[in-house]
């Protein structure tokens, strides 16, 4: 039985404010899909993986994965995240037993932590995530508040009305990869596709859709290098990363 990677790089990067879908950036000159490509590939625990593609670049992701030692198939996303797992998930057969989903846009991603998170599903649990503790205090929000400013935009007065604090010791900042059994997950995304049509919302990770099943998540200790590369400023610190390796 193998395990499969589905790595998502079908987004537009909008918040990173560039020409070019984020996957393509470069990270130290090396472009985001490959390292995140070669990080599941080093952990020697991924059997192959299937890559999400914003449509119809599909030659361009190829020329950017570059070589890797295991099959990579690359396949169009979707509208959303979801839509784009969903995707790849249909490229799993019945050899798959194990299924991590990946976001590209976590390229520096430790091969120990996509071995860490393997290891978890093989050894009983249906579906893991990593997270790290919350070092920052986090408070609610009124529900009715407007969408906060984009990162960099200090000229709109958004004031938010603060409705409670949580306990941050029993928060996680959770990360990807995320690893499933993939009968279970699949049967995740076939359940929530219906959900995400009816009420225009598609989860924001996977093992949201597992807990919507009622379904136990775990949760593995996750790794600071598996930031998001999300803004101009996340880009910067990879880059920094990436030179102090
Ligand atoms: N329709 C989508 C949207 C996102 N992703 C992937 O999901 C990961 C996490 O999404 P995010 O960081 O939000 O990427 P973008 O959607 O590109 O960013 P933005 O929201 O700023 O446009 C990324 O690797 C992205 O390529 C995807 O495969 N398909
Ligand atoms: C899946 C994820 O990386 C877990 O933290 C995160 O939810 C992706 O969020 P995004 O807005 O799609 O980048």
């Amino acid at each position: 039985m193998t395990t499969l990677a589905i790595l998502t790089a079908a987004g537009s990067g909008t918040r990173l404010g560039r020409e070019i879908p984020k996957a393509f950036v470069p990270v130290g000159g090396v472009p985001m899909i490959a390292l995140a490509a070669r990080g599941l590939a080093d952990s020697g625990a991924v059997d192959a993986v299937v890559v999400t593609s914003p449509p119809g670049r599909a030659a361009d992701m190829v020329a950017a994965l570059g070589a890797l030692p295991i099959p990579v198939e690359v396949v169009d996303g979707g509208s959303t995240r979801q839509a784009s797992v969903a995707a790849g998930l249909r490229r799993a057969d019945a050899s798959t037993d194990v299924v991590l989903v990946h976001d590209a846009a976590r390229p520096l991603a430790p091969p120990a932590l996509v071995a860490r998170v393997v290891a978890a599903v093989r050894s009983g649990h249906p579906a893991v995530v990593p997270g790290l503790p919350v070092t920052d205090t986090i408070k609610r929000v009124a529900p009715d508040a407007g969408a906060p400013a984009p990162p960099g935009d200090d000229t709109t007065p958004v004031v938010e009305r603060v409705v409670d604090t949580l306990d941050r010791t029993v928060l996680r900042a959770v990360q990807t990869p995320q690893g499933f059994d993939r009968e279970l997950l699949q049967r995740a995304h076939a359940e929530g596709a219906a959900r995400a049509a009816a009420e225009h919302l598609a989860a924001t990770d996977d093992a949201g859709l597992v807990e919507a099943l009622g379904v136990p998540v775990h949760l593995v200790r996750g790794d600071s290098a598996a930031l998001k590369i999300t803004t101009p400023y996340d880009l910067a610190v990879a880059e920094l990363l990436l030179e102090g390796r």
